[in-house]
C-alpha cells in the first residue's frame, strides 16, 4: 500500500508495531560460487532488538547490508520489509555520512569527522525512503520505533506522512555535548528530525541532558533542565503544539536466553576443549568486538605488552584471544585500524611468543554463536576497553554466561555499561597505569574478591534484560 496524503482519513492495514533500523537482523552474503546466504547481522543493535519479536509480533524495516539487493529475506516470526540501497547510497549515506561524519562526531571525535554536502544529500534521500517504507508498513494508529544515528531524520519525515502514528526514537551510540555536536553544519536539521518523535531515548541520562541543552541552545525551544533519571524523570521539549519526552533507557540482552545457551552441554564441552587447545594457560584473557577504533582493541594489546615487559604476568602462561568481527571495511579509518592492530599483534607475538605458543590469538571473522559463548565460558577475564561506547553488549553477554561466578570483567569507564556495572575492574583507557592495574588485578586478585564482584555484576545483568528495556521504552511511548 502506498502512503496517503498527510492527514488523510483512511484506515490502513499493516503492522501495529514496526521497528525501523538501518540493518535488518540478517545480512546478505554472496559466496564465491554465486550462492546467496543470510547470516546474522553484526553488532549490538540486532543482538538487542531481535529477541523483542519473540513476544511482540510486528514488522522490521531495514537494509540487507548489501548494495543493489532487492531480495526480501525470510526471518521466522518477523515481517521483513527490505529497503534497497544503491552502491552510491552505500558509499554516501552508510560509509559516508553515517560512518565517516556522525559516528566519529558522536564518539568524541576519535577520528576527524568529514563534512560533505553530497553525503548529507544522500542521508536525506535515504532517510526519506526509510520513512516511506515505515509509513507503508504501519497500520493506522500503530507504533513505530526508529533506531539509531543512521535514521535521525525519519521521525519528522514519518510524522509528516502519518500523523496518526506513535513514533519513538532510540539512539544506540553516545549523544555528544554542545561543544562537539555544534560542529555539524546540519545540526538544526538533525535536531528537528529527532523532534518528530513522541519519545526520544538514550542509553544514559547524560545523552538525554545533552539533547535537551542542544534543543534549547540551537533551536531556541523550551526544554526542561531538571536532571533526567534512568527509565523515570523524563525531560521535555515543548514545541507549542505538542511536547516531546526525552529519557534514558540503558539497553541490555536476552540474559536468560544467553545463559541457557551457554549452559548447554555442547557449549560447556567446547569451552573445556578450547582451553586445552590454547595450551591450558593459567590466565585466559578475551576480547570480542567489531573491528572499530572506538573499541580500544589496541589499548588492551599494548597494555598486555607492558605487563609482560614489567614481568607482572608471564607470557608463557597467559593467552589473550581477540575475536574481531570485520566492520565498515571500505571506510579508510577502519582499514587503518586493521593495519595498526595487526602490527601490534605481530609485535607482541614476535617479542614474547614462541613458534608454537604466541600469547595473542587473533581472529578477524565473526564466530558462530555457540563458539562465541564457549569462549565467554572459558575466559578468566573479559577485557572491554573502549575509548567510547554507547553501551557494549559483549560485557553483558560475558556476565550472563558465568553463573559459576568464575572470571572477571575489566571495563572501560567510557562505556555506557560502566554506569550500571561499577563492580567491574574499571579502567581509564587513556591512562596506561590504570589499564595495566585493572588487567593484572582481574586475574590475580584473590578468588573471593573476584567472586564477590562477579556476583553483583551478574545479578545486575540477569535482572535488567532487553525485554525490560523494550517494555519500559514502549510503555512510556504509549502512555498519554
Ligand atoms: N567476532 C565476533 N563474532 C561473533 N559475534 C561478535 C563478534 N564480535 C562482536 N560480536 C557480537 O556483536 C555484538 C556487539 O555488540 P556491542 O558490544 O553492543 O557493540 P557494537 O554494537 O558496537 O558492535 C555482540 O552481540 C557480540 O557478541
Ligand atoms: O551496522 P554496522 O555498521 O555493521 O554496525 C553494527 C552496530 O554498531 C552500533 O552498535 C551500537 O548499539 C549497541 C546496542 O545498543 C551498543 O551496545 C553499542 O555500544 C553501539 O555501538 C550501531 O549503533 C548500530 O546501529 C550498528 O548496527
Amino acid at each position: 500500500m502506498s502512503a496517503a496524503e498527510p492527514g488523510a482519513d483512511v484506515t490502513r492495514s499493516g503492522a501495529d508495531f514496526v521497528v525501523v533500523a538501518n540493518r535488518l537482523p540478517v545480512n546478505k552474503k554472496v559466496l564465491a560460487d554465486g550462492t546467496v546466504t543470510w547470516t546474522r547481522a553484526p553488532g549490538g543493535l540486532v543482538t538487542a532488538l531481535a529477541p523483542i519479536f519473540d513476544s511482540t509480533p510486528g514488522a522490521w524495516v531495514g537494509w540487507t547490508g548489501s548494495a543493489d539487493s532487492d531480495d526480501d529475506p525470510r526471518v521466522d516470526g518477523i515481517e521483513i520489509h527490505a529497503v534497497p540501497l544503491s552502491a552510491d547510497e552505500v558509499e554516501d549515506y552508510y560509509e559516508g555520512f553515517s560512518n565517516s561524519t556522525l559516528w566519529p562526531l558522536y564518539h568524541d571525535v576519535l577520528v576527524k569527522p568529514v563534512y560533505r554536502a553530497d553525503w548529507w544529500d544522500a542521508y536525506v534521500a535515504v532517510n526519506r525512503r526509510f520513512a516511506q517504507a515505515a509509513s507503508d508498513a504501519a497500520a493506522t494508529g500503530g507504533t513505530v520505533w526508529v533506531q539509531d544515528y543512521q535514521l535521525q531524520l525519519v521521525p519528522a519525515m514519518l510524522r509528516a506522512l502519518r500523523p496518526d502514528l506513535k513514533i519513538g526514537f532510540f539512539l544506540h551510540i553516545p549523544f555528544p555535548p554542545y561543544e562537539l555536536f555544534s560542529q555539524l553544519p546540519w545540526r538544526r536539521e538533525i535536531l528537528d528530525g529527532l523532534l518528530g518523535a513522541d519519545l526520544i531515548g538514550f542509553h544514559l541520562p547524560g545523552g538525554a541532558q545533552n539533547f535537551l541543552t542542544l534543543s534549547r541552545r540551537i533551536l531556541g525551544v523550551e526544554a526542561s533542565s531538571d536532571p533526567v533519571g534512568v527509565r523515570t524523570d523524563f525531560g521535555t521539549v515543548d514545541l507549542g503544539d505538542r511536547v516531546v519526552r526525552v529519557g534514558a533507557f540503558p539497553i541490555s540482552i536476552d540474559s536468560a536466553g544467553v545463559a541457557e545457551q551457554a549452559a548447554s552441554s555442547r557449549v560447556q564441552e567446547r569451552a573445556v576443549e578450547l582451553r586445552k587447545q590454547l595450551g591450558d594457560p593459567k590466565h585466559l584473557l578475551l576480547g570480542v568486538d567489531r573491528l572499530d577504533y572506538t573499541k580500544g582493541i589496541d589499548v588492551r594489546i599494548e597494555s598486555l605488552e607492558r605487563i609482560f615487559a614489567d614481568g607482572r604476568l608471564d607470557p608463557a602462561d597467559t593467552v589473550l584471544v581477540q575475536l574481531a568481527s570485520p566492520s565498515r571495511e571500505n571506510v579508510e579509518s577502519y582499514a587503518r585500524l586493521r593495519d595498526a592492530v595487526e602490527r601490534t599483534v605481530a609485535h607482541i607475538n614476535g617479542t614474547y611468543g614462541t613458534v608454537d605458543a604466541p600469547p595473542v590469538r587473533y581472529l578477524l571473522q565473526p564466530v558462530p554463536r555457540d563458539e562465541l559463548l564457549a569462549y565467554f565460558v572459558a575466559a578468566d577475564a573479559a577485557l572491554v576497553t573502549p575509548l567510547r561506547d554507547g553501551m557494549n553488549l559483549v560485557t553483558k553477554e560475558y556476565l550472563a554466561c558465568r553463573p559459576d561466578l568464575g572470571g572477571a570483567l575489566v571495563l572501560s569507564e567510557f562505556t555506557g555499561a560502566a554506569m550500571e556495572l561499577d563492580q567491574a575492574y574499571l579502567m581509564n583507557p587513556y591512562d596506561s597505569a590504570s589499564t595495566d592495574d585493572a588487567v593484572v588485578a582481574a586475574v590475580t586478585d584473590p578468588p573471593e574478591e573476584r567472586r564477590r564482584r562477579m556476583e553483583i555484576l551478574r545479578d545486575q545483568v540477569m535482572h535488567n534484560d532487553v525485554d525490560q528495556w523494550a517494555r519500559s521504552f514502549l510503555d512510556a511511548l504509549n502512555e498519554e
